[in-house]
């Protein structure tokens, strides 16, 4: 242990609580700490960043809803009226919403970033979701969003029908585990849609033989939004910001961020575990305790923003909860 570390871990044990009594929030604190380099460490600024992106293989009959939602749901978000703004207006955090490739071309809206990458990836159960290139500069415009502005935290979420099925591909092609445990009913396939969901997934991935790395994987099964998250939290890590990682889609581009870059995993809190089945499973490859189990499904960065508060309530807990011997309180005996 350095000297940083020991005297993190006796400002947290020489709070007014029985030793390790506040668990996981005494972690989340800690993790704050480091990332800042700070016993004292602030965390009051946060914000919110939705990346939309279509995809073609959503004509294979793999979501339970039509391609056009992605779009209607974008002017939704530029309208305040998701559940994503209602919950960034209830927990302070700031929201901003990137076109990173929805079919119908730019918004024209003050409300939308734009940085296209196309209008939705190509279809790929006959070939790659987008190029190398495309998929290069979806990473690296994610990685400017990601790192820009004086943001303590940032929570990257997602929009895009169809995108539990590239979630699932990525995930099974930079980990061990069979694609049958990550592929679930997404918004809400009924068992018919389920089974055709695992049939076309397990063509998809037979299409590609043999290893793929993070940029690989990413490139052959999209999708624009998944890349942009990637570069996105990369770029904010590196920034030192908290990053607020969302549900399994999120979770995925995780996934191809610490598969780039190991250290990217420090700056990680992983905000919640979603209903959807394989989105535990790759939590646990990962190592990582969700802070909430909510049973949503949403996308969108809901769970991160539900979170907020109790990162935030974490970092108060270090500044602000005083000390046996601020307190007179007796330690244990
Ligand atoms: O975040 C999650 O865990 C999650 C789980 C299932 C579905 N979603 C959302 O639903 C969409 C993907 O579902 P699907 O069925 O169209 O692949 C996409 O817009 C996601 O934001 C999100
Ligand atoms: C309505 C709707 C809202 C969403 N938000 C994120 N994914 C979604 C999928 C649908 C179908």
């Amino acid at each position: 242990m350095n000297d940083f570390e020991r005297r993190l871990q006796a400002r947290i044990d020489g709070k007014t609580k029985p030793l390790g009594a506040l668990g996981q929030v005494e972690l989340l604190a800690a993790k704050v700490a480091r990332l800042q380099g700070r016993l004292d460490p602030d965390m009051t600024r946060a914000r919110l960043v939705i990346f939309a992106g279509d995809h073609g293989l959503a004509q294979e009959g793999v979501s339970a809803y039509p391609p056009d939602v992605t779009r209607q749901m974008v002017l939704n978000f530029a309208a305040g009226g998701a559940a994503a703004n209602v919950f960034c207006r209830a927990n302070g955090l700031d929201l901003a919403v990137v076109n990173a490739g929805v079919k119908g071309g730019p918004f024209d809206l003050p409300q939308v970033i734009e940085a296209a990458m196309g209008e939705g990836t190509a279809n790929s159960l006959h070939g790659p979701a987008m190029s190398a290139a495309t998929c290069q500069a979806a990473v690296e415009t994610g990685y400017r969003l990601g790192a820009e502005g004086d943001w303590h935290a940032v929570a990257f979420g997602e929009m895009g029908i169809g995108n539990s099925s590239a979630a699932a591909l990525v995930a099974h092609r930079l980990t061990d585990v069979p694609l049958q445990l990550l592929v679930g009913r997404g918004t809400g396939l009924d068992d018919d849609g389920l089974i055709q969901k695992h049939n076309i997934l397990a063509q998809v991935s037979a299409r590609v033989p043999g290893a793929l790395g993070p940029m690989g994987a990413l490139a052959e099964f999209g999708g624009f939004e998944i890349a942009m998250m990637t570069g996105a939290m990369l770029g904010a890590a590196e920034a030192r910001k908290l990053v607020m990682v969302d549900g399994y889609i999120a979770t995925a581009a995780a996934l191809a961020a610490v598969t780039i870059t190991p250290a990217a995993r420090d700056a990680m809190v992983f905000c919640h575990v979603s209903g959807e089945p394989g989105h535990r499973v790759v939590l646990d490859t990962m190592g990582a305790k969700p802070l909430l189990q909510l049973g949503m499904r949403l996308g969108e960065g809901t769970g991160a923003a539900l979170a907020w508060p109790l990162i935030r309530a974490s970092v108060a807990m270090l500044n602000e909860m005083a000390s046996f011997e601020e307190a007179g309180v007796s330690g244990a005996t």
